[in-house]
């Protein structure tokens, strides 16, 4: 594989250009001098013959070429993605070594930043070649107006031509593509009126990390998200849309809506809630479906409630109903209507159906090869409950009344948003979980006094 690592240089310009290898050498006489002086003479030997050396080979060398990544491509008319790529990439490399760095916070993520200044001068290593970057500001001189005018200068072996342009350029991009991703912001989309996506952050901070479920739910789903995206060119070769359904059902307040943000946010997908209700006929379906970008994942929630979507009654196209005076459709239309439209676009989606009554559901849904995954999110048992303390009261690993806890919720049947609400009431941790147990106790007495009623 190949390796990179970038060591920062402020003072050695003995490198980049014979100007500078000029220079290296009257330095070397001033050296000369400077060492008579001060060291005893077998020591100056010892380092001057390390310097002629060290100077020697930089001139057998050879010709050093150097490449100009300018800001603006195409006469000024675009941006150079390159120079996008080049200004990631190399902070990613600084070491420890820097002197002087640009640092800031930018607005779309709270955290210190780094970029590179025209003072710094850095070394790039890829593989066993060498390579050497430099930012100029405005290097022309020309009058600059909006726009900030740099370029990047990078130089290196003229025998590393070809890789460099085939490998270590690919490479630079690759990361920069890489960090891109990592950045990007996942948005919500949602319709609003004129049956047009409006949009808005998505900046909810669930992730697969903090969902309260059992740890071989929480595997399966991650394996199969991972294993859909690792498909791609197998889906292609069958010509089969590149998508995965998931059906996810279970009472209010178990983590639907959590785990499709948590997906948004591993995947990095943007999510568009397709509220069908502020649809109003079947040409704004197609709208919308046209609209979504690619990368996403269409939620379709509570499809049991909704009273756009009819029981099975044709499995082709819209089920028209003229009595209600408006375009009604079926689930399994629905998803014959996604599968065409997304057949031949190659494009990663995934789409997921939530309900609190699964029974409730069109049998045609449930069918093998509809959703691919059905998801059962049920009450907190004890593993799922640890996520909550450690989520809600930092409390990593284990704790004395855990035991107690995990007997009672064997018993008493919440959810993970009933324990996250009364989590939340008290500070100290210890507290929080006495009250949790006297809440779960005085739930499980309702239990028995309930079914005792039932048993006279
Ligand atoms: N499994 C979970 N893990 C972590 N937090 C959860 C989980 N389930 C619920 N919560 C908490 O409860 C809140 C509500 O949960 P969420 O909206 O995800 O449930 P839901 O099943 O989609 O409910 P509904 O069916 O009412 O839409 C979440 O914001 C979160 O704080």
């Amino acid at each position: 594989m190949a390796s990179s690592s970038l060591n920062s240089l402020v003072t050695s310009k003995a490198l980049s250009t014979a100007t500078t290898l000029a220079t290296v050498a009257a330095s070397l006489m001033f050296l000369r001098t400077t060492i008579n002086d001060l060291i005893p003479h077998q020591l100056q030997t010892l380092i001057l013959s390390k310097l002629k050396d060290l100077f020697s080979k930089a001139q057998i060398k050879g010709t050093i070429v150097m490449l100009e990544i300018n800001q603006l491509w195409d006469d000024h008319q675009s941006y150079n993605q390159l120079f996008k790529a080049a200004k990631a990439y190399l902070p990613t490399r600084i070491t420890r070594t820097y002197k002087s760095l640009k640092v800031g916070v930018p607005d779309v993520d709270d955290k210190i930043a780094f970029a590179l200044n025209s003072k710094q001068e850095v070394v790039d290593e890829f593989e066993d070649m060498k390579l050497y970057w430099k930012l100029v500001d405005n290097p022309q001189n020309v009058p600059t107006d909006a726009f900030e005018k740099s370029t990047f200068f990078l130089s290196f072996n003229a025998k590393h031509r070809d890789r460099v342009i085939n490998e270590y350029l690919p490479h630079v991009l690759s990361v920069y593509e890489a960090i891109k991703a990592k950045q990007r912001n996942v948005n919500l989309h949602y319709i609003s009126s004129y049956s047009q996506w409006s949009r808005k952050e998505l900046k909810h901070p669930a992730t697969f990390e903090t969902l309260a479920f059992e740890p071989e739910l929480k595997q399966r789903i991650l394996e199969d998200i991972e294993r859909f995206l690792r498909r791609k060119e197998l889906y292609k070769k069958v010509g089969k849309p590149w998508k995965r359904g998931y059906l996810l059902y279970g009472p209010p307040g178990t983590g639907k809506s959590s785990l499709v943000v948590a997906m948004a946010n591993y995947l990095k997908f943007d999510v568009y809630n397709l509220e069908l209700a502020r649809l109003s006929c079947d040409s704004d379906l197609m709208k919308a479906m046209t609209d979504m970008s690619n990368r996403s994942i269409v939620v379709i929630e509570d499809i049991d409630c909704n009273k756009e979507v009819h029981t099975r009654d044709s499995d082709s196209g819209y089920v028209s109903k003229p009595n209600q005076g408006m375009r009604k459709f079926t689930l399994s239309s629905l998803l014959n209507y996604m599968d065409g439209l997304w057949s031949s676009s190659g494009e990663e989606r995934i789409i997921v159906f939530t309900t609190n009554h699964v029974e409730k559901i069109d049998p045609a849904l449930l069918r093998p090869g509809r959703m691919d995954m059905h998801i059962n999110l049920t009450f907190s048992k004890g593993n799922a409950f640890r996520t909550l303390a450690s989520n809600y009261l930092d409390i990593h690993g284990d704790h004395p009344l855990f035991q107690q806890i995990d007997v009672l919720l064997e018993k008493v049947q919440v959810t993970p948003a009933v324990i996250a609400e009364q989590l939340l009431r008290y500070e100290d941790s210890d507290v929080a979980l006495k009250e949790f147990i006297r809440f779960l106790q005085h739930k499980d007495i309702i239990i028995a006094e309930a079914d005792n009623t039932t048993q006279v």
